[in-house]
């Protein structure tokens, strides 16, 4: 069973990665991390390869796609919070965006949404 990272490592870690713009995740014992790509085809042909990649690895991630964009969430089931797998992933995901995606740091911003909020019709 793999089990969740020391404090210390975790901090060490997460600090190296927040570099190519990882973040630990709010209200989750997750890294999060958000990529802006030219269009669907780019994000989805990243998605496809990170996939395969993923599958390899036997570790694979939560992710949300809205058109260009892709919200992605690694976290380690077994262990409930962030191992050496999730980093592992990390490292192995940005290498396949170098070149393909830009990272969005405005992660501030409220969640996606799949839609807008439809104004309530007056009567
Ligand atoms: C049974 C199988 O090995 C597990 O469910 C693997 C598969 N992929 C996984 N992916 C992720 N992100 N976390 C896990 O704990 C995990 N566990």
């Amino acid at each position: 069973m793999t089990s969740k990272l020391e404090p210390e490592e975790r901090k060490a870690l997460l600090n190296a990665l927040e570099d190519t713009g990882w973040r630990a995740a709010d209200g989750q014992d997750a890294l999060i991390k958000r990529l802006l790509f030219k269009d669907f085809s780019a994000a989805w042909g990243f998605m496809s390869q990170a996939a395969l990649c993923a599958e390899k690895m036997d570790h694979h991630p939560d992710w949300r796609n809205v058109y260009n964009k892709l919200e992605i969430t690694l976290t380690t089931h077994d262990c409930g919070g962030v191992s050496v797998l999730d980093i592992e992933l990390a490292g192995a995901l940005d290498s396949l965006a170098e070149g393909v995606a830009e990272v969005d740091r405005d992660i501030g911003r409220p969640v996606m949404r799949l839609t807008e909020p439809v104004e309530k019709e007056k009567d």
